[in-house]
């Protein structure tokens, strides 16, 4: 069967919407596109489907209401997020009411997804609005969220909401249709492609830049964003929020923007919330056996296999594992802080016990704790 075909029977789905969709160069809002989104969502409400709506252009909305040109400062980042963001959500609470749906907002911080009881907080929360037919409209908490807090952008939000409920299908709507062989805004020549199976280096590569001012990420975050979303289950497709009727025809399993059909064997909620609720802390290089046992025979990470260690860290810290080129291959909790783990990189387990006093754990990360991720 076509992959694509799945897609008509998606019924939790997250839509994410830029602020380069949503708002003219000038910053003023994009009436006729807020409201042909939102009436687009809201019949997809009527058919039964269950609606998240992830917007940005707080920031945006917000300078406009202002008239200030850039924000340079954080404070005045923030500042502008809380007025833009009441004025767009006053616009979404309405345009949904006109079409016989109730929105609610709900604001998140790295905070809501990074301790275990605030996850399941948010996820309850969310499951329940959708019981209760409510089309939460997401946002980050821009006004107070900055540095550790902040998640950093709408992407990679949208990707850990889809994936802390467990949707269906995740769609980043953006002002480009789709992922590029490289950014067609510099390179015209660029072809479009159609399906993504694999987040191999190349396609890495082939993210490129961001060139607007007033969006976070480009096309790399939104690479990111298909990572977390396809190890969790759930499809993704990039596609432009230019076109009225788009998310229709991605749902017809028409062959529209990029699509990331999702892993087959994807992570349980505690595995997805390990690699991608949590803040990291730092970085495990390791040799090429190693990854390679990591990544083929699922085995945990032992002292013997580490190479380098980067950043300053507690046990039970979360780390990133990187291969020896550098390229990040699984996520997971460290049992070692990362003093002790420069003191045993590259020493075998029974060599171990010589160099640490009390009797310890073998593993650096086992393997209940780590999540592959190439
Ligand atoms: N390979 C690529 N394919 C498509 N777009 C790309 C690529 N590389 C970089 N880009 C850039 O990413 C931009 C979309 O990101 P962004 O402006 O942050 O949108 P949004 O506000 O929707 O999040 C495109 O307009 C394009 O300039
Ligand atoms: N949360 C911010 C936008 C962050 C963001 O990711 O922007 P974008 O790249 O336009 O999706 C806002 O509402 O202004």
């Amino acid at each position: 069967m076509d992959a694509r075909a799945k897609l008509r029977d998606a019924k939790r789905i997250v839509v994410k919407v830029g602020t380069s969709t949503i708002t003219y160069p000038t910053g003023k809002m994009n009436l006729s596109r807020l409201e042909s989104l939102v009436r687009e969502l809201a019949d997809l409400a009527n058919q039964g489907r269950e609606i998240v709506l992830v917007s940005s252009g707080a920031i945006a909305v917000g300078r406009d209401r202002m008239n200030r040109k850039k924000s340079a400062s954080i404070p005045e980042r923030q500042a502008m997020a809380a007025v833009g963001q009441g004025i767009l959500m006053h616009v979404y609470e309405t345009l949904f009411a006109s079409y016989g749906q109730v929105a609610g907002q709900v604001l998140l911080t790295k905070e809501n997804s990074a301790r275990h009881n605030q996850y399941a907080n948010s996820r309850n929360a969310l499951i329940e609005m959708l019981a209760l037919n409510i089309v939460p409209v997401i946002n980050e908490n821009d006004a107070v969220s900055v540095d550790e807090l902040k998640i950093g952008d709408n992407d990679n939000l949208s990707a850990t909401v889809a994936s802390l409920i467990d949707a269906d299908l995740l769609i980043l709507l953006s002002d480009v249709d789709g992922v590029y062989t490289a950014n067609p805004q510099t390179h015209p020549e660029a072809e479009l492609l159609s399906e993504i199976d694999e987040i191999t280096p190349e396609v890495e590569q082939m993210a490129g830049g961001v060139l607007s001012d007033v969006g976070t990420g480009g096309m790399h975050t939104k690479i990111e964003a298909a990572k977390i979303a396809r190890s969790a289950g759930v499809h993704m497709v990039i596609a432009s929020g230019d076109a009225p009727g788009t998310i229709r025809s991605i749902l017809e399993g028409k062959e529209t923007g990029t699509f990331f059909p999702a892993k087959e064997a994807h992570l349980r909620v505690r595995k997805s919330w390990l690699a991608f609720g949590r803040h990291i802390d730092g970085d495990l290089m390791v040799d090429d056996g190693c990854a390679k046992a990591m990544q083929e025979k699922g085995s945990s990470l032992l002292p013997a296999g580490l190479l380098s260690v980067e950043g300053e860290f507690k046990e039970k810290s979360t780390v990133r594992v990187l291969d020896s080129s550098g390229r990040e291959i699984a996520r997971g909790i460290t049992n070692y802080d990362s003093e002790t783990l420069r003191r045993i990189a590259g020493h075998r387990s029974d060599e171990i016990s010589m160099l640490l006093p009390a009797a310890q754990k073998k593993e650096v990360i086992h393997r209940d704790n780590m999540v592959l991720m190439a």
